[in-house]
């Protein structure tokens, strides 16, 4: 049987933009954008999951908005529920730990990033969740 894992991931706005990191030529998926963020240790919440790799990969901290609907999505060789939430930047400023690059990037860029697989649904339930924003606005 495939190999599983879940991992929750940050879309953090900033002025309207959101980050993209790039993974770097070392990583698996190498090269494709995502949303930093890493794999739930067993019992751990997806909130302090978060919270942990967002320090570690980035050296920042985040406040948590909203929790859009988890997606899966299966690779080959494994399969993956992303558990994405809209964050904004806490205290810190960004360092590169493990990603090739980052990118401010505004809705209407994001589709032209080359998203890992499992990214598409996230997307897609981003620009839902920001439609549902502007008409309770
Ligand atoms: N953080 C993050 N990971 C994602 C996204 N989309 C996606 O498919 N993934 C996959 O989810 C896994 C996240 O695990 P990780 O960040 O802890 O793992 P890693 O790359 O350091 O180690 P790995 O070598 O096991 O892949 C990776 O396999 C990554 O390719 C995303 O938007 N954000």
């Amino acid at each position: 049987m495939k190999k599983k894992i879940e991992v929750a991931c940050a879309i953090i706005e900033r002025e309207g933009r959101v980050l993209a990191a790039q993974r770097a030529e070392s990583m698996s998926l190498p090269l494709k954008w995502e949303f930093p963020g890493g794999k739930i240790e067993p019992l751990e919440d997806a909130r302090d999951c978060l919270h942990r790799e967002l320090r570690e990969e980035l050296g920042v901290g985040v406040h948590i908005h909203a929790a859009l609907p988890p997606s899966d999505w299966s690779y080959a060789d494994f399969a993956i529920t992303l558990h994405p939430f809209v964050c904004t930047l806490g205290e810190g400023s960004i360092h590169l730990a493990e990603h090739k690059a980052i990118r401010w990037v505004s809705p209407e860029e994001m589709p032209s990033l080359d998203w890992a697989a499992a990214d598409g649904p996230v997307l897609e339930n981003y620009f839902r969740y920001l439609k549902q924003g502007q008409a309770g606005a």
